[in-house]
């Protein structure tokens, strides 16, 4: 199995997560902007990331990780769950564009009235959708990880990049981060990424 993405962390990181934490081996093929021209004709929209097998090229985050999510059993445990957990991770994907569109549009001007009056709007909401299973003292959907948990742990860490005070009245979210980054697998993992600094958007900014 093979992921295809740009050198940085962007929409790939939240599938190398899954992979990495369930201990599933794959191909990290990373790739450079000039690289890229010759890969992008491969691609059935023309985008990454990719997920690869010997006969099938799956595109798109959300088709990828649910497909993971189907077949690692990472996908809730009744219907009532897989939809909160789909409906969790497409409110992810909805912050993570405001993210991306203030890095690559508006970083400068844009990056203070986003941590005042984007973020916490809509970090309240994740936050209050949190607390739906368990009280929020677990995964996305109660006991039992889903493919979800990797978008909201990548998101709200690339949150705490850009302010190290952005969870600081989201307790539920706060708590999810620190324990999810101490999940044995993921801690190794995260700790290398550190030591080589591992871009997170292609533009530099973050
Ligand atoms: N809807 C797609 C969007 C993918 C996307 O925007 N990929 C960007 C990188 S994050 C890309 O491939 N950009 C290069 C290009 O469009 O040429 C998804 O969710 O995977």
């Amino acid at each position: 199995m093979k992921v295809s993405y740009f050198n940085v962390r962007g929409l790939g990181e939240m599938i190398r997560l899954l992979l990495t934490d369930k201990q599933i081996s794959f191909e990290d093929e990373k790739f450079t902007k000039d690289e890229w021209q010759n890969i992008k004709p491969k691609m059935q929209f023309g985008q990454v990331p990719c997920l690869s097998f010997e006969d099938e090229q799956i595109v798109q985050t959300g088709a990828i990780m649910r497909h993971l999510g189907r077949v690692h059993g990472l996908n809730g445990q009744n219907e009532q769950e897989t939809t909160f957990i789909d409906m969790f991770f497409e409110g992810i994907r909805d912050l993570h564009s405001k993210y991306t569109t203030m890095i690559y549009q508006n970083y400068e001007n844009g990056k203070e009235p986003f941590l005042k009056d984007v973020l916490p709007v809509e970090l309240e909401k994740l936050e209050k959708l949190f607390k739906t299973y368990g009280n929020g003292d677990a995964f996305v959907a109660g006991a039992k990880e889903s493919y979800a948990d990797y978008a909201l742990f990548e998101e709200i860490d690339v949150l705490l990049v850009l302010s190290q005070s952005a969870l600081d009245h989201f307790p539920k979210l706060k708590n999810f981060h620190y324990r999810f980054s101490q999940r044995p697998n993921l801690k190794a993992y995260l700790s290398k990424r550190a030591s080589l600094n591992v871009p997170i958007n292609g533009n530099g900014k973050q």
